[in-house]
């Protein structure tokens, strides 16, 4: 159902930049008969933007993942490319919108957990139809609208992978697997554990407003923060932390498991009741991220590139087709 007629047939392209993925950037543009605003992703062609399609249609299927609408196979400036019309957010990314929470409805332990029990819905999502994300940051969580009820949702499959199950078709009785290596059996699940790592980190900064893991003079990147990622080391920081749930920092040392293989996978996550009952479960504790969230303000982009460095780092360089 790809088209390739021009997307200018059917929908009039505006330059307004809503911002730049991995593999391209993406603008608004407008439905020629309908007159809704849409978003459209540019992707040179490619084997892995054929994948990220790929993925992302059959995963938007989910009410937790952006939507597509349509996909065009056109020239686009000289180059053959693949152009992704999605839904548009108009609620944009997660810490933006977090960000223009006026101070004085302070942020709590449990809306925390609701954006949390959203996140987990589109991962879990995922991962029951054998895909991993692996990309999975504040940027790539997207409300639907500016309104209170606005949902969440998630996007860019520019990393997304099948953890092709063919593993535990190995597995099955009738066939012994004498010859794969504990690796590849761990491989396939090792894909969607990063994923649980992602998930942590990002909890852990919709607590306080700041990532477990960073560098000194907020460089994206340091040995010092590699060396604090392999270890696991980070700190719960009582002025930001006491006021905390020990269920909330329970749930987080959990995903923050350095051992892959260790790590609750997200079903798991999902039933501790943090989760599964926020609405009456989680106190509904004020918490610094706002205001943490405003005055690193200028800082936010090293630490969203840190993430991104984060999530690079655990992807093992053998994925990168
Ligand atoms: O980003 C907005 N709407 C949006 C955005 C996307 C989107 C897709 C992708 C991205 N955004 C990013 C941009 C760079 C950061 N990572 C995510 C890279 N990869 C993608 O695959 C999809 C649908 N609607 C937005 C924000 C504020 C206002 C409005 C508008 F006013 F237009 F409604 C739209």
């Amino acid at each position: 159902e790809t088209k390739r007629n021009a997307v200018t047939d059917d929908y009039e392209v505006r330059n307004e930049v809503l911002g730049i993925g991995i593999n391209g950037k993406v603008l608004t543009c407008f439905h020629r008969q309908r007159l809704h605003k849409c978003a459209l992703k540019i992707i040179p062609d490619s084997a892995k933007a054929r994948r990220e399609v790929i993925l992302h249609k059959k995963a938007s299927v989910y009410p937790n993942i952006v939507r597509i609408l349509d996909i065009y196979e056109n020239k686009h400036s000289n180059q053959q490319s693949l152009l992704i019309v999605m839904e548009c957010m108009e609620g944009g990314e997660l810490f933006n919108r977090m960000k223009r929470i006026d101070h004085k409805s302070s942020f709590t332990e449990r809306q925390a957990a609701g954006i949390m029990h959203s996140i987990c819905k589109a991962v879990s999502q995922l991962h029951s139809m054998n895909v991993a994300h692996r990309d999975l940051k504040p940027e790539n969580l997207l409300f639907t609208s500016n309104e209170e009820e606005a949902e969440l949702k998630l996007t860019d499959f520019g990393f997304a992978k099948e953890c092709s199950d063919s593993i535990k078709n190995l597995t099955t009785p009738c066939y012994t697997p004498y010859y794969v290596a504990p690796e590849v059996l761990s491989k396939q699940s090792y894909d969607k554990t990063c994923d649980i790592w992602s998930l942590g980190v990002i909890m852990y900064m919709l607590l306080c407003g700041y990532p477990p893991f960073y560098s000194k003079h907020s460089l994206p990147i340091s040995p010092g923060m590699k060396t604090k990622i392999r270890a696991g080391e980070y700190e719960f920081p009582e002025e930001d932390w006491c006021m905390v749930s020990d269920e909330a920092k329970n749930l987080i040392q959990a995903m923050l498991t350095v051992e892959s293989e260790k790590r609750p996978n997200i079903e798991t996550i999902l039933k501790s009741s943090w989760l599964s009952e926020f609405t009456t479960h989680v106190p509904k504790t004020p918490l610094n991220t706002l205001h943490v969230l405003m005055e690193e303000l200028e800082q936010w982009d090293d630490v969203e590139a840190a993430i991104c460095e984060t999530n690079k780092y655990n992807r093992m360089p053998s994925d990168e087709e």
